[in-house]
């Protein structure tokens, strides 16, 4: 019998479990097995988006395990993400329906923007010019919200959010929101722990998503020189005192940070031991030493977008 996972409550009084499978760079080939492995381990939130181009695998393996009985739907919690190209109002809906299609369910309990920033919607999910350079959109995200909050009333969607919003960008949208954002899914680990913005969100009623909680190794751009945090000697020295793994206490040290956390892994004992963080704690103290190795290191910088008027870590204040 699997442990179950504690849920925080949102701001709509829905639930989210707080630790979930991550699902980027999952390889087609590979995610079927790991989402199906995932919820034998007890996993129940999984976080897709229709840009990692594996949500219909990932989908294979949801309709599996609910045809087999190990779970229903209900007690899945399933995010999935808009993408860029898709953020015109008049697209909202049928991006939604092919992610719904893709996962093969009749809702998601959670969709997000997943950037604030709009690419040009012509077709290809990366549009680029004759120099390869992304060729930007000008829709308002406050335009793409209004085409998002239909989709909540009519069931399609249990709740809405938002990854990728700095500070400015998410009060501008709670100003002209009628359904709250419940989330704002950012990068956060150690290097980046989002301390400002995590109190602007949790001051207004919006939960912070940590991903690549464990320092994204395997991101496409990462640099044979890069620090790599999951081979940081201070934490392996939390991790060696407490007799635990180094991804272990970074899991932990979102949650006992307030933050949900979505590690990815398509390696069956990484899945098993990742989720194996809930008979324990770090102390008070632990998670102040761990904050106090913040240095501003972002590992998804977006580079792509820079110059977009939406672009949200440009002259980001937080
Ligand atoms: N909203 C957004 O813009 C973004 C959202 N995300 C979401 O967050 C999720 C997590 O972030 P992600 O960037 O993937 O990176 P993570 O920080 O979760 O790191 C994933 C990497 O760590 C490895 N790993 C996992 N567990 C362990 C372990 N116990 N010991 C050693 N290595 C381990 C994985 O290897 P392996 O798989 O080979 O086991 C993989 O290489 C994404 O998958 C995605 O769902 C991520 C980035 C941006
Ligand atoms: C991984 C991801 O969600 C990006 C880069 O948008």
């Amino acid at each position: 019998m699997s442990t179950s996972v504690p849920s925080v409550d949102f701001n709509n009084e829905l639930k989210c479990p707080i630790l979930g499978l991550g699902t980027w760079k999952s390889k087609p080939g590979e995610v079927t097995q790991a989402v199906k492995d995932a919820i034998d381990i007890g996993y129940r939130h999984i976080d897709c988006a229709y840009v990692y181009g594996n949500e219909k695998e990932v989908g294979e393996a949801i309709t599996s395990k609910i045809k087999e009985g190990v779970v229903t739907r209900e007690d899945l919690f399933i995010t999935s993400k808009l993408w860029n190209t898709f953020h015109r109002p008049d697209l909202v809906r049928g991006a939604l329906q092919e992610t719904l299609d893709n996962l093969n369910v009749q809702y998601l309990d959670l969709y997000l923007i997943h950037w604030p920033q709009a690419y040009k919607e012509d077709g290809s999910l990366f549009p680029t010019d004759q120099s390869g350079k992304i060729q930007f959109s000008d829709v308002d995200y406050v335009d793409t919200w209004k085409a998002m909050e239909p989709l909540v009333k009519e069931g399609l969607v249990k709740s809405i959010g938002v990854s990728n919003f700095n500070s400015k960008q998410l009060e501008r949208l709670l100003q002209h929101a009628t359904v709250k954002p419940v989330v704002n899914q950012v990068e956060c680990h150690p290097y980046l722990n989002q301390k400002r913005l995590k109190e602007f969100c949790e001051a207004r009623g919006v939960k912070i998503t940590a991903y690549s909680p464990l320092g994204s190794p395997d991101r496409p751009w990462a640099k044979p020189d890069d620090p790599q945090l999951m081979e940081d000697p201070k934490l392996k020295a939390i991790a060696d005192r407490l007799g635990k793994t180094v991804a272990q206490v970074l899991i932990r040290y979102q949650i006992d940070s307030g933050n949900i956390v979505i590690p990815k892994s398509v390696t069956r004992s990484r899945i098993a031991s990742n989720f194996d963080v809930l008979d324990f704690k770090l102390s008070r103290e632990d998670v102040a030493l761990i904050d106090s190795f913040d240095c501003g290191g972002r590992l998804v910088p977006m580079t792509a977008s820079l110059g977009h008027k939406h672009h949200p870590f440009e002259n980001e204040e937080f």
